[in-house]
C-alpha cells in the first residue's frame, strides 16, 4: 500500500530515522540532517571529478561522451520536471547542468585547472544552499495549511485568498476566509462560487458563502458535499399537535437534518418579529406540498384559525377543509374575503390594545381572566373571551393581488402584524410581473421553491442569493427543496437548501382526521372576529362560529366543504364557496343556479318593461338576495341576467348602484364598478 506524506510528516520521518542519541553534536546532527543531501551532492560531484580526471583526462572521444552525457542529463532532468511547479522544474535544470558541467570539465581538464576549482568552491555552496532556502521555505511558508487551497482559490479566481484551519463536520466543511486586504471583497467570493462548485466537481448549491458581517475581508466558505435531500421524507403528521401557534411550525429539514422552523406571530424577547410569507415556487416545483406542510401544522395548534381562498377548488386542501374557519374560492368569494379582512384588523387591533396587549401573544387566545389585562375601567379582570391568531392563507394570489392594488395590500399587510393576522400568499410564478416590487416588500419572510433562474431575484434577497442560494437551480427537478428567509431563524441557515416533507395518499386520511380533531378542539373566531367578518360578509360568514355540538357533528361529516350550521342543517360549504366568476362568465345564470330548490330569486320574468317604481323595488330585492346567498361584493356584470329578465339595461343598473352606495346600502371596494353590499339582514 502506498501510503501518502504531507511534507511536515516526510521531515519528521527525516528528522527521526536514525538518530536516536544524546549530546548537543547528535541534536545539530539530527536538525541538519534533512538538510544535508544538497552538500553530499556537492562532495560527490567533486570527487567524481577528481576520479573521472584521473580516467578520461586524456581522451578526446571520452570528453565528447561527457559533454553529451551532461546534456543529456539536463534535458532529461527537464523533462521529468514536467509535472512539477514551473519553479522546481528550473532549479532542478540549472543545478544538473551546472553539476554536469563542471564534472565534465573537470574530468577533462582537471579539477583544479584555472578557474575549475574556483568555481567548484564557489559554485557547490551556493547550489547546495539554495536546495536548502527552499526546503525551509517549503516546510514554513503556510502555517494554516494554506498550501493546498491556494490552488483551489488561484483556480477560482481567488489568488492570494487565504484560508484558516477548516472546521470539518460530517458531510460540512466550514474553512474561515481571509481576503486580499485592499484587492478583494465578499463580491468577489459570492462572484466565484460556482467556478468553485466546478473545480470541486460539486453541485452549485453545495457551495456557500458567509461574509462576517463586520468585515468586508472575511467570511466563511461552507461546503456541504453531500446531497442530503435526495431522500424524499414522507409527511407522517403534525409536529406538535395542541400547541400553540406561537411554538415553532416545522416545515421540512435542513440539508444537516435540523428541523426546518418558521414563526408566525412574533415574540419581541426572542427578537422576532411578527411576520407575512411568500410562498413561491414555479409549477411542479412542490408548492402543493409545501402549503401542506404549513397547513397542517397550523391546523393542529389550538390557538388559531384558518382562513383560506383558493381559486384552484381546493384541489390540494381538501381533506383538511373541515378544520379549516373560513375557506373561499376565487372570484367573488375571494373578494368578500379579502373585504372581510380589512375589516378585521381594526376591531382586533383595538381589542387587543384594550386588554393591553402590545402584539398578539399565546395568552390573547385565553379567557381574559388577568387583571393586568381587562378591559374594564375598575381594574378588576374582565373575563372576555379570547381571540385566536388568525392566519389568512391566499392561494395563487396573483389576480386577488392585483385588483387589490398595491397600496392597499401593502396598507392591509402593515396593520395585520399588530392585529394578531399573518398574511401566507402563494405565487405560481414569482416574478414581477405577478406581484408589484412594493408587495413583496410586504413579505418579509419567503419559503423559495425551486423557480425559473431569472426569477430568484424576485423570491429571494440579494445577499442570500449571494451567500449561494439557488433556488433557480432547481427548477421543478427537485420538488420541495426550498431556502426560508424569515425572522427569528439565524441568517446564516438562510442559504442553506431544505426540503419540505411529501404529502402521498398515505397521508390523505391522516389530513382528514386532522381537520376533525381541528373542527373539535382547534380555536373558533372570537366574537369580535367573527363580527367584524360578519359585518362585511353577512352570510357569507355569520353563523360559522361553531357551537361544541356542531363541531361534533362536523367532525364526523369529513369530506365536507365546510361545517353543519346550528339547526337549519344548512351547509355552507356547498354555498358560498360555489366556483362561479361573474367577473368571468357573466353568462353563468347565476340566480338560478344559485337558487337550489327554493322559490324564486330576483323576481320572475314579467314580459313587460316595469315601472320605474317596480324598478327600483326589483333592484332593493335582488340586492336583498345577493345579501342572503353571502354574495357580497356586486358588479353590473352579477346583473346580466337579472337585466335581461327584467327588461333593463346595465346602465340602469350602474345608476342604480351609485344611487345604492350614496345611501349606504353599498360600499366602494378597492375595485372600480365593484360594490361591497352592507349587510343589513344579519346585523340585528
Ligand atoms: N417535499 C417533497 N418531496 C418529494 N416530492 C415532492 C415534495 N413536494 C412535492 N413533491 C412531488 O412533486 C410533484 C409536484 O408537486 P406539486 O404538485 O405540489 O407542485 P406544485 O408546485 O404545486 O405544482 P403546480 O403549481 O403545477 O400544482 C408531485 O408529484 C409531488 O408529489
Amino acid at each position: 500500500m502506498v501510503v501518502e506524506r504531507n511534507v511536515d510528516e516526510l521531515h519528521e520521518v527525516q528528522l527521526q530515522g536514525g538518530s536516536d542519541g544524546g549530546g548537543v553534536g547528535r541534536y545539530l546532527l539530527h536538525r541538519a540532517k534533512p538538510h544535508l543531501p544538497p552538500w553530499l551532492g556537492v562532495a560527490g560531484t567533486g570527487l567524481a571529478g577528481f576520479l573521472g580526471n584521473a580516467r578520461w583526462g586524456e581522451s578526446a572521444a571520452a570528453g565528447v561522451g561527457l559533454t553529451l552525457a551532461s546534456v543529456a542529463l539536463t534535458g532529461a532532468t527537464w523533462w521529468a520536471g514536467k509535472s512539477t511547479s514551473q519553479q522546481r522544474r528550473l532549479h532542478s535544470a540549472i543545478t544538473v547542468a551546472a553539476g554536469s558541467g563542471w564534472l565534465t570539465a573537470a574530468c577533462l581538464a582537471g579539477p583544479t585547472a584555472g578557474p575549475i576549482g574556483d568555481l567548484y568552491l564557489m559554485g557547490g555552496p551556493v547550489v547546495a544552499l539554495s536546495w536548502n532556502v527552499r526546503m525551509v521555505l517549503r516546510r514554513n511558508a503556510d502555517p494554516a495549511g494554506e498550501g493546498s487551497d491556494k490552488g483551489l482559490l488561484a483556480k477560482v479566481g481567488l489568488a492570494r485568498a487565504q484560508v484558516g484551519a477548516a472546521k470539518v463536520e460530517p458531510n460540512r466543511v466550514t474553512a474561515p476566509l481571509a481576503l486580499d486586504p485592499g484587492e478583494q471583497t465578499h463580491d468577489d467570493v459570492t462572484k466565484s462560487l460556482n467556478r468553485l462548485a466546478s473545480a470541486l466537481d460539486l453541485p452549485r448549491t453545495a457551495v456557500r458563502y458567509r461574509p462576517d458581517p463586520g468585515s468586508e475581508r472575511r467570511g466563511d466558505l461552507v461546503i456541504v458535499p453531500e446531497d442530503m435531500l435526495a431522500e424524499v421524507v414522507e409527511w407522517e403528521g403534525p409536529s406538535n399537535v395542541g400547541g400553540s401557534i406561537a411554538d415553532p411550525l416545522v416545515i421540512g429539514r435542513y440539508d444537516d437534518g435540523a428541523p426546518m422552523y418558521l414563526y408566525l406571530p412574533g415574540d419581541p424577547e426572542a427578537k422576532r418579529n411578527s411576520t407575512h410569507v411568500l410562498l413561491a415556487g414555479g409549477s411542479g416545483s412542490g408548492k402543493g406540498d409545501t402549503a401542506l406542510n404549513l397547513q397542517t401544522e397550523i391546523l393542529s395548534r389550538t390557538d388559531v384559525i384558518l382562513w383560506l381562498s383558493d381559486p384552484k377548488a381546493f384541489q390540494d386542501f381538501r381533506p383538511l377543509l373541515d378544520g379549516i374557519d373560513w375557506a373561499v374560492e376565487g372570484g367573488t368569494p375571494t373578494e368578500v374575503m379579502v373585504e372581510a379582512l380589512q375589516a378585521t384588523i381594526p376591531a382586533r387591533t383595538r381589542w387587543l390594545g384594550a386588554h393591553r396587549y402590545r402584539q398578539w401573544t399565546p395568552a390573547c387566545a385565553q379567557p381574559q381572566n388577568d387583571a393586568e389585562h381587562s378591559c374594564r375601567t375598575d381594574g378588576r379582570a374582565c373575563g372576555c373571551e379570547g381571540m385566536p391568531f388568525l392566519v389568512a392563507w391566499m392561494e395563487e394570489a396573483a389576480n386577488t393581488l392585483r385588483a387589490l392594488g398595491d397600496d392597499a395590500f401593502t396598507g392591509i399587510a402593515q396593520e395585520a402584524r399588530s392585529a394578531g393576522i399573518s398574511l401566507i400568499v402563494s405565487l405560481q410564478r414569482p416574478s414581477y410581473d405577478q406581484m408589484s416590487t412594493s408587495t413583496r416588500a410586504s413579505l418579509p419572510s419567503v419559503i423559495a421553491l425551486g423557480c425559473d433562474p431569472r426569477d430568484e431575484g424576485f423570491s429571494l434577497p440579494e445577499s442570500v442569493i449571494d451567500a449561494g442560494a439557488h433556488p433557480g437551480a432547481w427548477s421543478n427537478r427537485r420538488p420541495g427543496y426550498c431556502y426560508l428567509v424569515t425572522p427569528g431563524i439565524d441568517e446564516e441557515r438562510y442559504a442553506s437548501p431544505g426540503r419540505t416533507r411529501a404529502f402521498t395518499s398515505r397521508a390523505i386520511p391522516v389530513m382528514e382526521q386532522l381537520a376533525a380533531w381541528a373542527l373539535r378542539y382547534g380555536a373558533t373566531a372570537d366574537p369580535v372576529t367573527a363580527g367584524a367578518a360578519a359585518s362585511v360578509a353577512g352570510n357569507a360568514y355569520t353563523g360559522r362560529t361553531r357551537t361544541a355540538d356542531t363541531r361534533a357533528e362536523g367532525a364526523v361529516g369529513g369530506g365536507r366543504l365546510s361545517v353543519v350550521q346550528g339547526e337549519d342543517d344548512m351547509e355552507y360549504g356547498s354555498r358560498h364557496v360555489d366556483a362561479e366568476d361573474v367577473d368571468i362568465d357573466p353568462e353563468a345564470d347565476l340566480p338560478e343556479a344559485e337558487a337550489g330548490d327554493d322559490a324564486p330569486i330576483f323576481g320572475q320574468e314579467t314580459g313587460r318593461k316595469p315601472s320605474p317604481e317596480e324598478a327600483r323595488e326589483l333592484f332593493a330585492r335582488a340586492l336583498e338576495e345577493f345579501e342572503e346567498e353571502g354574495r357580497m361584493i356586486v358588479g353590473p356584470k352579477d346583473f346580466t341576467d337579472w337585466c335581461d329578465r327584467n327588461r333593463l339595461s346595465r346602465p340602469w343598473v350602474s345608476a342604480r348602484l351609485k344611487e345604492a352606495a350614496m345611501d349606504g346600502r353599498l360600499e366602494a371596494t378597492n375595485t372600480t364598478g365593484r360594490w361591497r353590499i352592507v349587510p343589513v339582514l344579519t346585523a340585528a
